[in-house]
């Protein structure tokens, strides 16, 4: 997939949502991404993140509202691993990834806002494909999202 986020945003002006506000990392492998949201919603567990990555994701992103939390990493390098065997587009954590020198060595884009070394807890909790707003963006699940190294973009429609 060979785009870039300004050039979709200035040929989709009124229908695309820009996530704003805050300063992401690209970690992945591939830094331009996108494909169908599928979303989580979770806390310092990433049950939901590992469960879910573990199933077909052919043509889809996984969006991660993690509340934003740098205190644990929500994925490392073997749950990418797995997403990656799985066809996974990419993942987006509103939160923190760890690994990042394996991350950066496998074919999926991994966008978060920071990294740390300690794993998150896994007590089953978080939601699958919930509306979840960050940024001042809400993700639906079934819409589009775009992201390479100038930032995050949505649409209700595919771009590409
Ligand atoms: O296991 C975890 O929770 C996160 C991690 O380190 C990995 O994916 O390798």
């Amino acid at each position: 997939m060979t785009f870039v986020t300004c050039d979709l945003c200035d040929e989709n002006a009124d229908s695309v949502s820009v996530v704003t506000g805050h300063n992401w990392f690209s970690y992945g492998g591939r830094s331009a991404f996108g494909g169908e949201v599928v979303t989580v919603k979770c806390f310092e567990d990433n049950s939901r993140v590992k469960e879910h990555l573990a199933t077909d994701g052919k043509g889809k992103v996984l969006v991660v509202d993690g509340g934003g939390s740098l205190r644990n990493a929500l994925i490392g390098d073997m749950i990418a691993e797995n997403a990656v065997k799985n066809g996974w587009e990419g993942v987006i954590i509103y939160g923190a990834c760890r690994d990042v020198d394996e991350l950066a060595k496998l074919d999926i884009g991994v966008v978060t806002l920071g990294c740390v070394p300690i794993k998150s807890v896994r007590r089953d909790e978080g939601q699958l494909n919930i509306d979840i707003t960050f940024g001042g963006v809400t993700f639906h699940p079934g819409e589009y999202v775009y992201a390479d190294n100038n930032g995050i973009i949505t649409s209700r429609h595919a771009l590409l």
